[in-house]
């Protein structure tokens, strides 16, 4: 589904990520991890087109997606949860949610065909708020209104970043239950996150990430039994 190569990408002139690789086959979670500032959200902005990837490829079923417009790679069925969330404030739930709204049209493939009301039914706390104005939710509804609207593109890859960053424990567990549910339904996800131990049951293949590349790529039990590799690349 989704396959990075060699891509190396960065800012200017300073050169951020060094032949990244990384795979995630259909319906497969997988896990960038890392330590602060080694390249996970330049991994993430170069997949969504929002940084130029310099060299190598990333595609996503098979389709390359190296040169296109992130409007592009989000319509090719790739939704992101962004890092710091940024639903739009001024707007409630519910437009927020239609703002981002597709139908697939003329799609062989079941994407699944996400609705207000699947998303309601998925977060019922939204439900509950849907008149009321993004800006005053509180960050784990925030953090579900900016899953629901990416579900709301219908992709068919959901890539989230640091989602359930600053989350108190009982909230992370809601993200985390729903993440399992989307994969129960066959989405292929990418998550950025520093949570191992909340992740262990979820995520099919980790990848650590150090200084732009992937050093390391295993299972979270084999992770589990090498704690050295999470002192050294994790900081743990
Ligand atoms: N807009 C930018 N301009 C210049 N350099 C940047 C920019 N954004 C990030 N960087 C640099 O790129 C490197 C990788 O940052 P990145 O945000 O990808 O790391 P990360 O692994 O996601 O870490 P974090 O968990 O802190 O978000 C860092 O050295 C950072 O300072």
């Amino acid at each position: 589904m989704l396959t990075l190569e060699h891509v190396t990408a960065g800012y200017g002139n300073s050169q951020v990520l060094f032949g990244m690789q990384l795979q995630a086959r259909d319906g497969e979670v997988v896990s960038m991890v890392g330590r602060n500032g080694m390249g996970k959200t330049t991994t993430v902005r170069t997949l969504m087109g929002m940084l130029p990837c310099r060299a190598g490829q990333i595609a996503v079923g098979g389709t390359p997606l190296n040169r296109l417009p992130p409007h592009v790679i989000s319509r090719l069925g790739v939704g992101l949860v962004p890092e710091g969330r940024r639903v739009f404030g001024s707007l409630n739930v519910q437009e927020n949610l239609v703002a981002t709204a597709r139908a697939v049209q003329g799609e062989g493939q079941a994407r699944g065909h996400w609705s207000l009301g699947r998303v309601f039914a998925l977060f019922p706390r939204l439900e509950e708020r849907r008149r009321q104005s993004a800006r005053t939710l509180s960050g784990g509804e925030q953090q579900m209104l900016a899953i629901g609207r990416a579900l709301m593109t219908n992709p068919r890859l959901l890539v989230l970043d640091e989602a359930t960053e600053g989350l108190a424990p009982l909230i992370r567990r809601e993200i985390w239950q729903c993440l399992q549910t989307l994969k129960g339904e066959g989405l292929t996800i990418l998550v950025v996150d520093k949570n191992l131990a909340e992740m262990a049951a979820l995520v099919d293949r980790h990848h650590i990430v150090e200084k732009g590349r992937v050093v390391w790529t295993g299972s979270p039990a084999e992770l589990a039994v090498q704690p050295e590799l999470a002192q050294r690349y994790l900081g743990l």
